[in-house]
């Protein structure tokens, strides 16, 4: 397994229990979505994975390892996560060839043809290198976004509802490009989401995550996923 979520449960104030007893697997490659409804737990889930909040109770393990706050630098190196604002995660004072550029600043040597090559991976033309991210679109800066990510060539990309604020064109070039990726570089993604179109179009394992428990979790089988819970159910049927 890549990525194990034990038993995580967390809570802010005393009482408001956020998360519950969440236990969730991503294996080598898979395609995972976690959907619920806004305020479910989803966002602080993955902020826990991330080790940018602490559980109360619970453990993340990567590789069979536990990943600890004095680990992390080196979890890092595999498990990317990138979130809706795709303006906040970039510094509006950079190029964005210095933006692609600065996770990799200690380990590797990228050179203009390797950037060059991944931008065509993104569909991203080589002129934005010198453009700063006010001045690219929405889509274009979630591109950007998502290939500095990609270049640091993670095990595991957690996706925090990346295409929500984008047209249904744009989400889909994006969802396509993940779809891509997980194919060449066998990478796995965890995709949170509320879109339940974006999700069953995408993933393959689910997880329904309600009031801060998974109420429910199942593999798709011929396009549909196999839900028993009656809330999962009913999500889906309201889908049409
Ligand atoms: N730093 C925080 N301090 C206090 N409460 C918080 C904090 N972060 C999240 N919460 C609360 O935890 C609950 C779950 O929030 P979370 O953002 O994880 O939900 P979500 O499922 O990601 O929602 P959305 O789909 O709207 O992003 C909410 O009630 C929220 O107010």
């Amino acid at each position: 397994m890549l990525l194990q979520v034990e038993n995580v449960s967390k809570s802010f104030h005393k009482g408001q229990q956020v998360l519950q007893h969440v236990n969730v697997y991503v294996g080598h490659g898979e395609i995972v979505g976690l959907v619920g409804e806004s305020g479910s737990g989803k966002s602080t889930l993955a902020k826990i994975i991330m080790q940018l909040e602490r559980a109360n109770q619970g453990h993340i393990y990567f590789n069979d390892v536990e990943i600890t706050k004095k680990n992390c630098s080196s979890f890092y190196e595999h498990c990317q996560l990138i979130f809706q604002n795709a303006t906040a995660a970039l510094n509006p004072m950079w190029t964005v060839k210095e933006s692609l550029l600065e996770p990799l600043q200690y380990k590797k040597t990228v050179t203009n043809n390797d950037l060059h090559a991944m931008l065509d991976k993104v569909k991203l033309p080589v002129a934005v290198l010198n453009c700063l991210p006010n001045e690219l679109s929405g889509g274009e800066r979630q591109r950007v976004n998502l290939l500095r990510s990609l270049l640091v060539e993670p095990k595991l990309l957690v996706c925090d509802e990346i295409v929500s604020s984008l047209d249904r064109l744009t989400q889909r070039e994006i969802i396509d490009l993940l779809i891509t990726l997980n194919k060449e570089q066998h990478m796995a993604i965890l995709f949170i989401s509320h879109d339940l179109k974006a999700v069953s179009y995408l993933c393959e394992h689910l997880y329904v995550m309600k009031d801060g428990k998974i109420a429910d979790e199942g593999k798709k089988e011929h396009g549909v996923f196999q839900l028993t819970n009656s809330y999962a159910q009913k999500l889906f049927q309201a889908m049409g």
